[in-house]
């Protein structure tokens, strides 16, 4: 530490006011309100343009996130870069993200358990601390049906978990029965409510949003006992005698920057996200031995860091159609008999297996162990909605012009158990610079294959809808009627697809932290984010975040 820099103390340092900060920052500070807390985000507080539903949403350069970019990738991307956003304000990820609310299968967290050797994070042991995030409106059809997964959800958390037909406000979107037959046509079962642990099948969607307005983990309320400050990048973690003792920030006072140290009395907790959180571990010397080594940082602990990388690929297709005011942009937001603001554009979401000959794939390449986890009862490998505009979460062609203003709606296909596996790494040894991201996506023959036969299926099914006449929308000439594996990695390159943000596993339990998050071999220093999840979950992670949160806490409080 430079003995330069000005000092303040705080008993704990939590780094990253995302989703995992805020809870964590929240319940600590209120069942220990004599604890000095230090909640740091380099983000600003607040910024109405999230509020709204249908508000800013990241993946368009908006001053609220980080704009990161990964670097080519060779496979299903045609070694195009995609965008790899997150948030930077208070909320994280939960402020600027498209607000689907899902937990995943259960078996997915008991092979984590399995995997981690430590029960407390299989399913039953977290469902708890998902009911506890959440108040839960369930859609009209489970109330009518006497609300019979009751018991899987939360009545009094801070974040608003609402179905299409619940929340808040009317919809009515037009194609809510063809796309529920699209669904059908695939194959999918009508599942009753897809965050009860056992999500195959189709059923109504889940967002985190009520009356129009997005609920996110600002949500969560801090106690007195919390000092926040924002436009605070923290740089490093500072490790003496093999105890983290204090972390080094870059504050922005006025138009000014002031480097601080803070020294924690009792502990550093990063929760700066699963991109951010490693670089930070790398620069404090915790990491790979040969990378540090690279860039001339002091050793603390050999550790896989930035290992593991995990994210959730994602292609889009779009289609046209000829029925007035049926999407978002064709016609008004708001009307007496259809009002766009009031939630997000779609109505069912569905999970599903990989086709036989994905699973054939993997059992023939996949070593053993891998292979039994990918096809164990319940494991699902593909999921497909259809959202009622154009989506492009890349941004890479003008496509983006089709929102608004246009009768095209999309289909998000994204592989949500993949076995390709990336890394995050320093770029250079300076804080300011971004980390280099290479999540490696679907490198595995057995991951291009499970995501192009879903592409392929929902085409199928779509344009088998009576009534919908949909048209595939975007594409060159060349490419019309061709779904071949080369064609839509042709479409994958050149449309609006990439991932759907949900980075993981680069500081993953077992490896990097332990069961308690704590990092191992560091004394006072523990990583709560979606780093932390070791296998990839079949969910879209705020859900999961929130839960682990909500757990990590407690964990934490039995230490402070
Ligand atoms: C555009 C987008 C769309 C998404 N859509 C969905 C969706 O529909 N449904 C869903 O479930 N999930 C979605 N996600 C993912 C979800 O939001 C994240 O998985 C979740 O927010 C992860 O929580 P976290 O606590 O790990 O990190 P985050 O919520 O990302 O929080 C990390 C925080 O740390 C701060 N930080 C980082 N580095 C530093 C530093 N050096 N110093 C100080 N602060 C720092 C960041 O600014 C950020 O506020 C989306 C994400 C994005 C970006």
């Amino acid at each position: 530490m430079d003995p330069e820099l000005p000092k303040v103390c705080f008993d704990l340092v939590i780094v990253g006011a995302g989703v995992a900060g805020c809870v964590l920052a929240s319940r600590i500070s209120h069942a220990r309100p004599h604890l000095r807390i230090l909640l740091l985000e380099a983000g600003v507080d607040k910024d109405d343009r999230v509020l709204p539903t249908l508000g800013i949403m990241g993946g368009f350069d908006s001053t609220l996130e980080w704009n990161y970019r990964s670097v080519p990738q060779a496979r299903g991307f045609g070694g195009e870069v995609v965008n790899l956003t997150s948030g930077k304000i208070v909320g994280g990820g939960s402020a600027v993200n498209y607000q689907t609310f899902t937990r995943g299968p259960a078996v997915d967290y008991d092979q984590w358990a399995e995997l981690v050797q430590d029960p407390r994070w299989s399913w039953s042991s977290l469902l708890p601390y998902f009911k506890k995030s959440e108040t839960w409106f369930p859609s009209a059809d489970l109330r009518e049906r006497g609300l019979p997964t009751a018991d899987a959800h939360g009545q009094d958390g801070p974040i608003k978990v609402s179905h299409a037909t619940n929340s808040g406000r009317p919809r009515n979107y037009p194609l809510r029965e063809k796309s529920r037959r699209f669904h059908e046509l695939r194959g999918c079962q009508h599942a009753l409510d897809i965050n009860g642990g056992q999500p195959e099948g189709y059923a109504e969607a889940f967002n985190s949003t009520y009356e129009g307005l997005r609920s996110y983990a600002a949500g969560y309320v801090l106690g007195a006992n919390v000092t926040l400050w924002t436009q605070s990048l923290v740089e490093k973690v500072v490790v003496d005698g093999g105890a983290a003792k204090g972390v080094v920030v870059l504050r922005s006072v006025g138009d000014a920057h002031e480097r601080v140290y803070v020294e924690a009395s009792k502990e550093v907790i990063l929760s700066a996200g699963a991109q951010s959180s490693p670089k930070i571990l790398l620069l404090s010397g915790i990491g790979p031995a040969a990378e540090l080594a690279a860039h001339q940082i002091r050793p603390v602990v050999d550790l896989p860091v930035g290992r593991n990388y995990a994210d959730h690929p994602a292609i889009f297709t779009y289609w046209a159609i000829d029925l007035p005011n049926a999407v978002l942009g064709d016609g008004e937001m708001q009307g007496p008999d259809l009002d766009w603001t009031a939630g997000l554009p779609y109505d069912w979401i569905s999970f599903a297996p990989a086709d036989q000959a994905t699973r054939e794939l993997a059992r023939q390449t996949l070593p053993a162990d891998r292979y039994q986890r990918y096809s164990a009862e319940g494991k699902l490998q593909v999921e497909a909605f259809t959202v009622y505009t154009s989506v492009d979460t890349c941004t890479r062609t003008p496509l983006a012009r089709g929102w608004p203003g246009k009768r095209v709606f999309s289909i998000a296909h994204i592989l949500v158990d993949p076995i390709s596996r990336g890394t995050v790494t320093l770029r250079s040894a300076d804080p300011a610079e971004p980390p280099i991201l290479d999540p490696n996506l679907l490198a595995s023959p057995v991951d291009r294959s499970a995501l192009y036969e879903c592409v392929r299926s929902c085409a199928r099914a779509i344009q088998e809808v009576e009534g919908l006449h949909a048209v595939e929308w975007g594409v060159e000439d060349a490419l019309c009627g061709d779904w071949s594996d080369e064609a839509i990695e042709s479409r994958a390159r050149k449309m609006g697809s990439g991932t759907v943000f949900h980075p993981s596993g680069t500081c993953a339990m077992g490896q990097v932290v332990d069961g308690d998050c704590r990092v191992l071999g560091v004394e006072g220093l523990r990583v709560v984010d979606a780093g932390v999840i070791p296998i990839p979950l079949a969910a879209h992670y705020q859900a999961p975040m929130y839960g682990v949160a909500e757990q990590a806490a407690e964990l934490i409080l039995g230490d402070v």
